[in-house]
C-alpha cells in the first residue's frame, strides 16, 4: 500500500471507543500540566523550591490507595504515570521561573499569584481521581496495535505544554514503556 492507504488503515485501526479513552485521558493530563504556570507564580512569590518530595509522596500513596481500592490497575503504573506528570509540570515550573530570574527583578512580586495550599493544590487534588479513573480505561488497551501511535499523534494537539515537546515526552513516558 502506499503512504495514503497505510495512513487510512492505521486510521481506522483505532477503535472509536479507544480514541475517546485515550483523548480522555490526555485532556485531563493537559488540564494538571496546564496549572503549573500557577504554581510557578506562587513559588516565585513565596521562594518556594520546586521540588516537593514530601508533597508527591503524599500523592503517590493515596493515588495508590485510590487505584488499590476501585481494582483494575497495575500499582506501579499508576505511580510511574504521576511521578511523570509531576516531572513535566516541574519541567514548566523551572522553565518559566529561570526565564523570570533573567528578566524579573528578584524583590518583584506578582499580584495575582495563588496561594499554594488554599488556591492550587484543592484543584490538583480533585484532577487526580478523574486521572486514575482514565487510566484506568486506558491501562487496557494500551499494548493495542496502533495505540501507541495514536497517543503520541494526539498528544501533539491534546498536551501543548511546552514548544520543544520536552514537557509531552515526560508526561508521556510511562504510558509508551
Ligand atoms: O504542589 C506543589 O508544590 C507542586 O509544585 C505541584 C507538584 C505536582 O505536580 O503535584 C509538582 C512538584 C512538586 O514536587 C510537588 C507537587
Amino acid at each position: 500500500p502506499g503512504p495514503v492507504d497505510q495512513l487510512a488503515f492505521n486510521d481506522s485501526v483505532i477503535a472509536p471507543s479507544t480514541r475517546k479513552k485515550i483523548n480522555n485521558l490526555l485532556n485531563l493530563m493537559d488540564q494538571r500540566l496546564n496549572v503549573a504556570q500557577r504554581v510557578a507564580k506562587s513559588k516565585w512569590n513565596s521562594g518556594a523550591s520546586v521540588n516537593d518530595p514530601k508533597r508527591e509522596l503524599q500523592i503517590l500513596d493515596s493515588v495508590a490507595a485510590q487505584a488499590d481500592a476501585l481494582g483494575g490497575l497495575n500499582p506501579a503504573l499508576v505511580r510511574h504515570f504521576f511521578q511523570d506528570q509531576f516531572d513535566a509540570g516541574k519541567i514548566i515550573q523551572n522553565d518559566l521561573l529561570s526565564e523570570w530570574r533573567k528578566s524579573i527583578p528578584t524583590e518583584y512580586k506578582f499580584d495575582d499569584a495563588p496561594d499554594l495550599a488554599r488556591d492550587i493544590r484543592p484543584i490538583l487534588d480533585k484532577l487526580t481521581p478523574a486521572l486514575i479513573a482514565a487510566l484506568r480505561d486506558v491501562q487496557p488497551i494500551l499494548a493495542d496495535p496502533g495505540v501507541h501511535g495514536y497517543v503520541s499523534q494526539t498528544a501533539i494537539t491534546l498536551i501543548r505544554g511546552d514548544v520543544n515537546g520536552a514537557v509531552r515526552r515526560q508526561a508521556l513516558r510511562g504510558l509508551m514503556e
